[in-house]
């Protein structure tokens, strides 16, 4: 079995393990300190990507790829299926490990050098296409889920922090719903809110609109507009839904076979004459243009 394989179980199975349950979390060791983090503020990361390379076995997925993201910046990667989308979100939040390259947040990178201290209060958040949250728990308590598992602050403190992120998400007072009887939009904002209970530097959200219908997905495009009006962080969203990541987006990249093949802002995304973003707007606006 080839390295990278293995490492990508491993990946799978650790970190991986980890965010899907504690969902969000620091690259770097925090104190257990209580009351250590600051939740009083939000700030942005910016992210360097820089000539990065992933394998699985013989398969090239990312293929030297070059990326600059700003601090605060919304930004969208779309492009098909299958062509490494996710594998470099996961780069992003160290959940994978490049056979080459590197990832600079703020400046320092993330998997060579000292950076340890640099990146030690660095907060990443993922918010996963199944929202991951736990149907056993009630929506207060699937939100509080980190604050509480790590001590964060105090309880009356938690549940301040509880309702705040629910009001900022539209779901003001929900926090004694059973999770499972709700609906994809709503678990999806519990899902945002639950991001949110840690105040993250960085948000990341991965196909956020599969399976969710146009209507679910409008409002969910509108809380991440209005999120952005209150937050400062840097917000990456990868996507197919090329309509979504048009009306939230900054700037978006398009990703083909490994490679961001054009960035740009979204008008600049619509006017360009790439022919593979071309193809792509084509073929998923061609219903509509008909
Ligand atoms: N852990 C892994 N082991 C082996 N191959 C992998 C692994 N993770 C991803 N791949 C492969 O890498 C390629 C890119 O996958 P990725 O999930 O990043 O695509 P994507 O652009 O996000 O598409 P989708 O929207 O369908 O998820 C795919 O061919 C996938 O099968």
């Amino acid at each position: 079995m080839s390295k990278s394989v293995t490492e990508g179980r491993e990946e799978k199975n650790g970190f991986f393990h980890k965010l899907m349950h504690g969902l969000t979390g620091s690259v770097f060791e925090q104190d257990e300190c209580e009351c250590r983090v600051s939740l009083n503020d939000t700030r942005g990361v910016s992210i360097s990507i820089k000539g990065l390379n992933k394998y699985f076995g013989d398969k090239h997925v990312l293929k030297d790829v070059n990326l600059e993201i700003e601090a605060g910046e919304t930004f969208s990667i779309i492009g098909p299926s299958g062509t490494g989308k996710s594998v470099l979100l996961k780069h992003i939040v160290k959940l994978a490990t490049p056979d080459s390259g590197e990832i600079l947040i703020n400046g320092h990178p993330l998997f060579t050098g000292n950076g340890r201290d640099e990146l030690r209060d660095y907060r990443y958040s993922m918010v996963f296409q199944s929202s991951a949250l736990f149907n056993s728990l009630t929506v207060g308590e699937n939100v509080g889920l980190w604050l509480r598992e790590k001590r964060i602050c105090k309880e009356p403190k938690i549940r301040e922090i509880i309702s705040e992120k629910l009001r900022l998400v539209g779901l003001e007072g929900a926090e004694s719903l059973r999770t499972s009887e709700l609906s994809g939009g709503m678990k999806k904002r519990v899902a945002i809110a639950r991001s949110l209970a840690m105040n993250p530097d960085l948000i990341l959200y991965d196909e956020p609109t599969a399976e969710l219908d146009p209507i679910t997905t409008d409002e969910l495009a509108n809380t991440i507009l209005r999120l952005k009006e209150t937050t400062k962080n840097t917000t990456v969203i990868v996507t197919h839904d090329l309509n979504f990541a048009l009306y939230i987006s900054d700037r978006i990249a398009m990703m083909h076979d490994g490679r961001i093949v054009g960035v740009g802002t979204p008008a600049e995304i619509k006017a360009s004459d790439d022919p593979i973003i071309r193809s792509f707007i084509y073929t998923t606006t061609k219903g509509i243009n008909k």
